[in-house]
């Protein structure tokens, strides 16, 4: 799934993707719960539009975020320092079903909510302090379905893509956030709202 998935913006490089990264599994929250779940945290959950520090410049997010996590584990990226708010059932289900699935165990989780195309994230990884060295990531992607983008670090011109459809989960681990960078691109055509979940373990 994940071969036929990865597409290129080249050509045969596909095949040096390396995929134990990275794991992909459609479908895993169901279209009816996904559904009731955005329009659920759409409305109920305290959205925050963040201005964050980007290569030296004050910058708004272009999306929306929210930390949800243990009492004890505040999260600082691009310079913002985030309280978590506490577990919703809704939530804690969806971790035990991820632990259940991966083996992973998570105690923290970032919502980012996409309002429409124009909103997006910008090229990064996720390798801050916190998360510690090969941090394994579980991205749950709800709603209108995204292109997910990875470049190579040390080679730009190495990038690969794949698209995050409704109801998947993502499992990124390895050295990924080391060696690659990721970013969902805005988009002109993926115009509908969608909600990203990315579970995560803060170590302190
Ligand atoms: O929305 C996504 O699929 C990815 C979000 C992301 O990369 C992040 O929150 O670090
Ligand atoms: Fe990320």
């Amino acid at each position: 799934m994940l071969m036929k998935q990865l597409s290129l913006f080249g050509s045969q490089e596909a095949l040096q993707f390396p995929e134990d990264l990275l794991g992909y599994y459609p479908g895993f929250v169901p279209a009816g719960e996904s559904n009731v779940l955005i329009h659920k945290w759409v409305s109920e959950v305290r959205w925050r539009q963040q201005s964050m520090q980007m290569y030296g410049r004050e910058v708004i997010a272009p999306r929306l975020m929210a930390w949800f996590g243990d009492a004890d584990k505040a999260y600082t990226f691009s310079g913002t320092r985030f309280e978590p708010y506490a577990w919703t059932p809704e939530l804690a289900d969806l971790r035990t079903r991820i632990e259940a699935k991966t083996g992973f165990t998570f105690n923290s989780v970032l919502l980012n909510y996409y309002r429409d195309g124009n909103d997006s994230v910008a090229w990064h990884g996720d390798n801050e302090h916190e998360l510690g060295r090969n941090p394994v990531i579980a991205s749950v992607s709800l709603g209108q379905e995204r292109r997910f983008e990875f470049r190579y670090r040390p080679d730009h011109s190495r990038k690969y893509g794949l698209t995050l459809e409704n109801g998947s989960l993502l499992i990124m681990k390895g050295d990924l956030q080391h060696t690659w960078e990721h970013r969902v691109p805005k988009s002109k055509t993926q115009t509908g709202a969608r909600i990203n979940l990315t579970f995560r373990t803060i170590r302190k």
